[in-house]
């Protein structure tokens, strides 16, 4: 069984079912003439990581069903969710990992040993977090290694190292949680650079906890908080700790009653104030959680977005609930609407920095030269929304990075070289959003916000909001 860190240090194991005793089936590897229950999966999960971390391709891409990895494809449903239990674990304790394996390791690894780092760094994910049995993760690594020309002559380290880490975990796990932050040394930087050490060590502390699942809800929270069994936040949305199964088996998913959207990306939607009636442009709009609440205000919608299986996404979820709005695939850098519009939301590509509490690969794929290749351009395809509104019409522009580059620091030079005037964000304008307001009248949320006693129920998703209006 996996160790129990204490509450305040790290989360509690990670239950993923028990492991299969046999294996029968075509995916199960076929070693040395026999089937090997449970390693596809493990061959599979070191074949991602490598994907994140030495090609920092991101893990949502590579475990989609439809379009993932094919490794992970030929795995069967209960495999993948496996494999995923394994990377996001890995992923999210990484420099935890890295600490406990180097204690147990004479001499670092050679830079060119990945294959071999990623076989540990999946079976310490499982020792130390997940509910599998030790001896399982550490033969079915050894296994690996050994049918593996780049790591069989090291399968005796493998089994000498996670054995030792198996006995050492209670102990030693505790104080290798406390020396580490988790984040690479640019992520962190850059966290401390903008919000104080203090607050960068919330925000990575709270990094370490799988988000809860938020609801965006037609109507009626309080019924819904007690159907799904979560409760009301001061926004409306309402939050779910330790959702079990999938979204789609829940009650009100069927008849559209509710989506799926963190409780901080239910706000840039709601700062145009009244909308009904009016023409309101998603500019980068799939899936479409905030098209739809842009619709259910009244507003008659365009979502535009550049990406078709998006888009696909988009139609398929407003679909569900109901809800129809124009759909337009367009690069929105040549997009010519017909008409202006009353107002436009974009809610721009970004480094995705607030959301690592989800997808924990974020700082290992992202780098600090992505997040100014993405700052500028979202400057790019801001300049561009202003041009599609119509004069003194609203603009609102937000995304989910952490980071000032794309968010403070943007809007407001961006308000020094444009035709768009400032169109601050008021306190009591708009229910549950006055804690996250700036001095400057734009919104700002981390993942150390919002604190409702536990770190498994509190955090938002990281996002910035500005509010303009185009020049008369
Ligand atoms: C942060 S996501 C949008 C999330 C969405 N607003 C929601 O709430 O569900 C950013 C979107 O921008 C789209 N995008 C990126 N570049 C674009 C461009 N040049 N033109 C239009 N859409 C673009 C991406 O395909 C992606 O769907």
């Amino acid at each position: 069984m996996g160790a129990q860190p204490d509450r305040a240090q790290g989360p509690m194991v990670v239950s993923v079912g028990a492991p299969r005793r046999t294996g029968s089936r075509d995916q199960d590897h076929r070693d040395g003439g026999e089937f090997v229950a449970g390693l596809a999966a493990r061959k599979a999960a070191a074949r991602l990581l490598a994907a994140v971390i030495d090609a920092r391709t991101p893990l949502d891409g590579l475990t989609d069903h439809e379009n993932g990895h094919p490794q992970y494809k030929a795995l069967d449903l209960r495999d993948r969710g496996l494999v995923r239990a394994i990377l996001v674990t890995a992923l999210r304790f990484r420099m935890t990992i890295v600490g406990l394996l180097a204690r147990r390791l004479e001499k670092p690894l050679p830079p060119n040993a990945t294959a071999l780092s990623h076989i540990l760094h999946v079976a310490a994910a499982q020792i130390l977090f997940l509910d599998i049995p030790d001896s399982a993760a550490v033969d079915l690594a050894v296994t690996h290694a050994k049918s593996d020309p780049r790591t069989q002559r090291f399968s005796g380290l493998v089994n000498g190292v996670l054995r030792t880490l198996a006995r050492a975990k209670e102990t030693e796990l505790p104080a290798a949680l406390a020396a580490t932050d988790e984040a690479p040394e640019w992520f962190s930087d850059r966290l401390k650079a903008t919000y104080g050490a203090d607050k960068a060590k919330q925000i990575l502390a709270a990094h370490r906890y799988e988000a809860p699942v938020d609801f965006s809800v037609r109507a009626d929270p309080a019924l819904w908080a007690e159907k799904l069994g979560g409760i009301v936040l001061p926004t409306g949305t309402v939050r779910v700790e330790n959702l079990a199964g999938a979204v789609t088996d829940l009650p009100g998913f069927a008849e559209g009653a509710w989506w799926v959207q963190d409780a901080a990306a239910s706000l840039p939607a709601r700062l145009f104030g009244d909308v009904s009636g009016l023409r309101v442009a998603d500019l980068c709009a799939a899936p479409g959680g905030k098209t739809a609440q842009l619709i259910l205000a009244g507003a008659r919608v365009t979502a535009v977005d550049t990406s078709k299986n998006r888009l696909a996404r988009l139609a398929q979820n407003l679909d569900r609930l109901g809800l129809s709005a124009e759909i337009v695939q367009a690069d929105l850098l040549k997009y010519e609407p017909a008409e202006l519009f009353d107002a436009v939301l974009l809610d721009a590509p970004c480094s995705s920095t607030g959301t690592v509490r989800r997808h924990p690969d974020v700082p290992w794929t992202k780098t600090a030269a992505d997040v100014e290749k993405l700052a500028d351009l979202q400057r790019r395809l801001l300049t561009r929304a202003v041009t599609l509104v119509r004069p003194g019409g609203r603009i609102v522009f937000s995304n989910c990075s952490l980071d000032p580059l794309e968010g403070e620091d943007l809007h407001r030079a961006f308000l020094n070289e444009t035709t768009a005037v400032d169109d601050p964000l008021r306190q009591g304008e708009v229910a549950g959003i006055d804690p996250f307001l700036t001095a400057q009248g734009t919104l700002r949320t981390t993942p150390a916000d919002l604190d409702l006693g536990t770190p498994e129920r509190s955090g938002l998703d990281g996002f910035f909001a500005a509010r303009m209006r185009r020049a008369l």
